[in-house]
């Protein structure tokens, strides 16, 4: 296979997984946002977090609500917890990378808040802690997961979301991940700021 073919088949391999995703998806992301509105309708806030690719998503996600998605509208609170690299580094260092995200949960989250927990395997630990660090402060939590939902999918509660891709490649679930992020920014704002 040439670059070119093997550069292709990865675009549609991403396209079919988007199309399969959108058979599936649309009303676990509706039920996030509607979650997520209510949220901030309440003067609560989103807390993010993810490893790797996900971190990105997880700060993608809270840059576009603190600054704007695509129309003009007042700040939105939300926060990703992956950018500290003190505190980071330092419950790293002192405690465990597992509890890099759980710690500031603690210390940050308030009764209302939602977390948005990102990891395509649903197996991460460190994401696996945030989200019973979360239920301990009576938050929500919006899980983006893949492949089978991984140990993620048997911690949520009924008042939880789980939009979990319908695929098992690390890096084709994240394509939809972003998709889905960008999905929650228009329905927020169409809810918040919109005819709806
Ligand atoms: O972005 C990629 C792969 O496309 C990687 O950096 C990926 O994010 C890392 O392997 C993560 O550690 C995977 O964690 P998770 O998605 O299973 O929670
Ligand atoms: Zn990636």
């Amino acid at each position: 296979m040439s670059f070119t073919e093997r550069i292709v088949q990865h675009f549609h391999n991403s396209i079919d997984t988007k199309v399969q995703a959108s058979q599936v998806l649309p009303p676990l992301i509706e039920q996030a946002s509607r979650m997520m509105v209510e949220t901030l309708l309440n003067e609560g806030k989103i807390l993010s977090c993810g490893n790797g690719g996900s971190a990105g998503d997880a700060q993608h996600f809270s840059s576009e609500m603190l600054n704007r998605f695509e129309r003009e509208r007042p700040s939105l609170p939300a926060m990703a917890l992956t950018t500290d690299t003190s505190t980071l580094t330092s419950i790293a260092n002192d405690y465990s990378y597992n509890e890099i995200f759980s710690k500031q949960i603690r210390a940050l989250g308030q009764p209302g808040d939602i977390l948005l927990a990102i990891s395509t395997s649903g197996n991460s630990a460190n994401i696996i802690q945030a989200i019973q660090a979360a239920h301990e402060r009576d938050m929500k939590v919006v899980a983006l997961t893949g492949k089978d939902g991984g140990n993620m999918a048997a911690l949520l509660t009924q008042e939880d979301c789980e939009i979990r891709v319908p695929a098992k490649v690390t890096a084709r679930i994240q394509e939809v991940h972003l998709l889905v992020i960008h999905c929650l920014c228009d329905l927020i704002d169409e809810q918040l700021f919109g005819g709806h």
